[in-house]
């Protein structure tokens, strides 16, 4: 606060009136209910609900990149499982999980945003997706459960609803709250998918293999695409199961070709045995050559992971780790974050980041051209656009600035000389605030033209050489666009044919029906590109979203059937037994109970929603995690998984799974779930000391300012309220009150006793110290000044016989102890070591004041390492009782 002596009575007036606006503003921010942020996230908008919690758009601050918040209710069973698996993933087709934040009640996901629809959304979009779409489509989804399933994981909800797609259009797997990791075949018990999803081996409630409960799922989800429509779906669910059994899918031969229809009907297979494997299913002709192309890509993914290349090499996120550095950031605290997926801010902070340059790199490529224009280059700007990569072209990028070139008014780009892009080229200002600055003023400047209404195609357009230039760029992207297989526009029925020609596999058997593949694609109007793209808060299918409309009628044109696509919610067994003790409808219990009415059944059928922690999958993640060493540290990694022979790794089920009979699960309903309830908090307690670390770390973020390790001052109620808002290492007032008084004449041997430990802890924290190291390491040493500022200021240091100085590094102590640094100090017997500490802090007064016992704190900026340290400690006694030791 400025402080400003107000001279009259109405500036004091107006003075008070300003406080007492900023301090209502401010309580009002503490008292209101809306919630605005999360950790590092603002909150922009919700545009989800999940069954245990809201979907919201959200802002990482640090890096202005879009995230999706997911929140969780503590209580919900699959949110362990989801996060426990999920951060696992690094997968060009699963969504990222950033960052997880635990609160007292709620575990938010920070998670990748996909700004496309969901596929289920993009489906009742567009009726149903032509074939080559599909086959795109379908091959980055089988990626992602290839990925999954190499990693020993299976999914076991795989459904439309939960693949989003990526404002380019990409597949991205998600929501993994029913994942598991799957050892042998027929293996898992618990029924868990939605039912028109499962594979006969699920709805007879078999053991099954989840491997190939996911292939079936596939299929279903491919035939679905391609169709419209589910393969099994009726109004009666036992029907739907036994149809499921009994019954093959109906082929529509006008929409399919043989080779979809020969890779449906191998995906759904009734035997689970007979279902492909997945490299076998990506390189099916039909997914040729997307297929191949995920399955090489993924290939290749997996075997960096597994050799642990993956992360920190490339030039991008080297250059970025050397700015961190060079900032000050601890990048090697980034990288055990990182490493061990820790998935906190640290890693968020860091993952963004690297999609931040990522993007920011790719659109300096294309801005390329535009800069060149400005010196009206043409030979410039023909041979940037000739060495311009198709592929980013194809990505839409190029197409982008295209339009915006055709936008502008030619008049304002014959004088692009003085124009704003070319000022922000060529200005100073563009060594000042680098490539990013850059950027966004460049896209502030796309947006402008582009949302000029005075600019539009229909501008008249002179012919010169601008004219030339963006006829130029349009023949070359549709060429690209028409070459390139990833092509998400609609490929012509020739060029579509020709291409499927060259690659298939067996050419002969396919060629009639890729024609009509290219038929039907043909008669599709709206390519993805041209899909608005998703807006939460519009409806644009009626009432989709809408909590009494589940399912949409689809209108197959003249003389079809109307067929119904319904948007389903995720059971599992636990949920069935829910069902069936509430009363509800429950599929599996028709076998054994009393039938209920249609009426019932269509009620529990339209009201049906993702189950609460039920019984069999509150005890099957009890179990499987308490047993199978779980840790938030990442040490059971998923490549130690991959890697283990599969048949050594142990069950994780011991018991207590209710799968058999639903009266069983009625049975044991009511006291499992308490009895879960309890096993769920016995794993967080035995989750490992850096799961705790880390979910602190999560839990400082998200509440105030402080360190963790005022948190946990907090928790042991050592200070009060006041002290524990004070910023770190502020007030010690705890400490001083906390340390005996008296001297103690044994302290030597206790202080030595101390050293053992202090050695460990400085030895686990060297690394976070890197970079201080490195700084203070050129010219002047700041750490040996600092100590020997403190030394020479403290007024009662050579009454003193010891001498403790607080921190984390040998050198400073040995510093401490050099007697031309220490004039004042010759006499001391010992000196244990230094404690940092803020500038400005008075901690190094009152530990002076102590009689017998000087500490003196080393006056410096702020050391990581003490942070760290703090976090092993109770208070501030112990740690500093922990820390102490001898310098060698
Ligand atoms: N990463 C994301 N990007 C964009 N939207 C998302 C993302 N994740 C979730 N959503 C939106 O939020 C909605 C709910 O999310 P999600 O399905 O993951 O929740 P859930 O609790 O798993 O729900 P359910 O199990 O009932 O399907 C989705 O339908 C989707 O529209």
């Amino acid at each position: 606060m400025v402080s400003v002596t107000p001279c009259t009575k109405f500036e004091q007036n107006q003075m008070k009136s300003i406080i007492g606006q900023s301090y209502n503003k401010l309580y009002g921010q503490f008292m209101s209910q809306e919630l605005t942020e999360v950790g590092n996230y603002k909150i922009l908008k919700q545009i989800g609900e999940g069954s245990f919690g809201k979907v919201y758009l959200a802002c990482h601050k640090p890096t202005h990149r879009k995230v999706v918040l997911k929140t969780s209710d503590k209580n919900d069973p699959n949110v362990v499982r989801e996060v426990f698996y999920h951060r696992q993933f690094d997968y060009l087709y699963i969504t990222k999980l950033y960052e997880v934040i635990v609160t007292e009640t709620k575990v938010w996901m920070a998670l990748e945003y996909c700004s496309g629809k969901e596929l289920y959304e993009h489906l009742l979009a567009m009726k149903r997706i032509p074939l080559d779409e599909s086959a795109k489509l379908f091959a980055q989804i089988a990626g992602a459960v290839y990925y999954a399933h190499s990693l020993n994981c299976v999914h076991r909800d795989l459904k439309l609803e939960n693949i989003l797609l990526d404002k380019k259009g990409n597949a991205k797997l998600a929501d993994f709250g029913f994942t598991r990791e799957c050892v042998s075949k027929s293996s898992l018990e618990t029924i868990c998918g939605t039912t028109v999803y499962m594979a006969p081996e699920l709805t007879q409630r078999k053991n099954y293999d989840g491997f190939k409960i996911d292939i079936w799922s596939l299929g279903v989800i491919l035939y679905t695409m391609i169709n419209g429509s589910m393969p099994f779906d009726e109004d009666l669910e036992t029907k739907t199961k036994w149809k499921i059994v009994n019954e093959m899918p109906e082929f529509n031969e006008e929409i399919m070709d043989e080779s979809s229809i020969d890779l449906i009907s191998q995906l759904m297979a009734k035997d689970p045995n007979e279902r492909p494997s997945m490299q076998k299913i990506l390189s099916h002709p039909f997914l040729e050559p997307h297929g191949t192309f995920v399955l090489e890509k993924t290939n290749k993914i997996l075997s960096k992971q597994r050799r642990g290349l993956n992360k920190f090499h490339s030039r991008t996120e080297r250059k970025l780790l050397k700015r961190l550095k060079q900032s000050g950031f601890d990048t090697q605290a980034i990288k055990a974050s990182i490493q061990k997926k820790r998935c906190d801010s640290l890693s968020a902070l860091w993952l963004l980041l690297v999609e931040r340059e990522k993007a920011s790199e790719k659109n300096e490529k294309l801005n390329y051209p535009r800069r060149s224009r400005s010196v009206l280059s043409v030979r410039k700007v023909l041979d940037a656009a000739s060495i311009t990569d198709g592929r980013l072209i194809e990505e839409g990028f190029l197409a982008q600035q295209l339009d915006c070139r055709i936008a502008t008014p030619l008049s304002k780009i014959m004088s692009r000389k003085s124009d704003s892009v070319s000022i922000v080229a060529s200005s100073p200002l563009k060594k000042q605030v680098g490539p990013n600055v850059l950027q966004e003023i460049d896209s502030s400047v796309i947006n402008k033209i582009n949302s000029n209404p005075a600019s539009n195609s229909s501008t008249p357009r002179k012919n010169n050489i601008f004219t030339k230039m963006t006829k130029f760029f349009k023949n070359k992207k549709n060429n690209n666009d028409n070459s390139h297989f990833d092509n998400r526009k609609q490929r012509t029925s020739e060029e579509s044919q020709k291409s499927r020609m060259n690659i298939a596999k067996s050419p002969g058997v396919y060629e009639k029906k890729r024609a009509n593949r290219s038929d039907s694609s043909k008669s599709i109007s709206r390519s993805f590109n041209q899909l608005v793209p998703r807006d939460h808060d519009m409806d644009p299918e009626g009432d989709i979203h809408g909590e009494n409309s589940k399912s949409v009628q689809i209108i197959d044109g003249p003389g079809r059937q109307a067929r119904k696509l319904k948007r389903f919610k995720s059971t599992t067994s636990s949920d069935i037994s829910r069902q069936t003790s509430m009363g509800n409808y429950d599929s599996e219990s028709t076998t054994n109970n009393a039938r209920p009415s249609d009426e019932n059944l269509k009620l529990s059928l339209s009201s049906r929603a993702r189950p609460f922690s039920g019984v069999s999958q509150h005890s099957e993640i009890s179990n499987e995690t308490f047993n199978s060493e779980y840790s938030t540290d990442g040490n059971v990694s998923s490549f130690r998984i991959a890697d283990s022979n599969r048949a050594s790794l142990p069950q994780m089920y011991t018991g207590n799974v209710i799968q058999d009979t639903v009266s069983n699960d009625k049975v044991f309903f009511g006291n499992k779930q308490r009895i879960a309830r309890r096993d769920l908090s016995i794993m967080s307690s035995a989750s490992s000391a850096s799961e705790k670390s880390s979910r602190t770390d999560s839990f400082y973020d998200i509440t105030t300012a402080s360190s963790p390790s005022m948190m946990d001052v907090r928790n042991t109620k050592r200070t009060s309220i006041k002290d524990s808002v004070l910023p770190r290492f502020g007030k010690q007032t705890s400490w001083k009150s906390k340390r005996n008084p008296n001297p103690n004449p044994n302290r030597r041997s206790i202080l030595n006793r101390r050293a053992h430990g202090r050695t460990q802890i400085g030895r686990q924290s060297s690394h976070q110290q890197s970079i201080i190291q490195e700084e203070s390491s050129s010219g002047d040493d700041p750490e040996r000044r600092v100590c020997n500022d403190i030394l020479q200021t403290t007024d009662s240091l050579e009454e003193a016989d010891e001498l403790a100085v607080h921190s984390d590094s040998d050198a400073r102590c040995m510093s401490v102890l050099d007697p031309s640094l220490t004039p004042n100090s010759k006499n001391r017997t010992s000196i244990i070591c230094a404690r940092s500490l803020s500038e400005g802090s008075d901690i190094s007064q009152n530990y002076a004041r102590l009689p017998g016992e000087l500490i003196a704190g080393s006056v410096s900026g702020e050391e990581a390492g003490l942070l760290q340290v703090e976090s092993h400690g109770k208070g501030h006694e112990d740690e500093f009782t922990k820390h102490v030791g001898e310098p060698k």
